[in-house]
């Protein structure tokens, strides 16, 4: 039901659902609780939000802390962005990398970011809108980020549009790590 793609991060995957297109328009089931634990993705899914971005918006680089971080698979359902996950596992051979994927909502992509990645992207097309479902409940005083010009990945564009909050975060230079 969902095509699972290697990612050079460990634990950290892109997927490919099937998009069934008739006369009507198109059908497409983004999340089945069977399949993903088969994957290693098993923790169930309590919070969803949508994002819509204009071209040239960047968002993150987003995580929550322990004791109330999460799991989140992030669906593109409009649009295309350059989507960014950074390994922040300290026992990961990956650690400080970070992997980029483009993701199209024609296809619906995912990708599946696992508690102690931080996620990102850049909006490349007119406007793009992400789904994301969390395995734990939003927690403002746990929700935390990494600066997004600061763990080396080339992004397409020096001058996005950031929230405030967003260039506010830490270096990654300056991250203690608790995961
Ligand atoms: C993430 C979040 C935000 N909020 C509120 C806080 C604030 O008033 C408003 C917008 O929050 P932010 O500026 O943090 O939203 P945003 O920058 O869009 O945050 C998102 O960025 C991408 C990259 C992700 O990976 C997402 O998980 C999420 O962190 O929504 C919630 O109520 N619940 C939530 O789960």
């Amino acid at each position: 039901m969902f095509d699972q793609i290697p990612t050079a991060l460990s634990g950290v995957f892109m997927l490919l659902p099937v998009v069934r297109k008739d006369e009507r328009g198109s059908f497409t089931k983004l999340y089945h609780a069977d399949c993903f634990a088969r994957m290693g993705m098993n923790r169930p899914i309590v919070e969803q939000y949508v994002t819509t971005s204009h071209k040239g918006v960047l968002r993150g680089l987003h995580f929550q802390k322990p004791p109330h971080d999460h799991d989140k698979l992030v669906t593109c359902l409009s649009g295309e962005v350059l989507d960014v996950v950074l390994d922040l596992r300290r026992q990961s051979p990956t650690y400080g990398h970070h992997c980029c994927l483009r993701l199209s909502g024609e296809q619906r992509m995912q990708v599946f970011v696992p508690s102690g990645c931080a996620h990102g992207f850049y909006t490349l097309s007119d406007q793009a809108e992400l789904l994301y479902a969390v395995s734990s409940l939003y927690n403002p005083e746990y929700d935390d980020g990494i600066l997004w010009h600061s763990a080396g990945i080339d992004w397409p564009d020096q001058f996005p549009l950031v929230s405030q909050r967003d260039q506010e975060f830490q270096a990654f230079a300056d991250f203690d790590s608790e995961f």
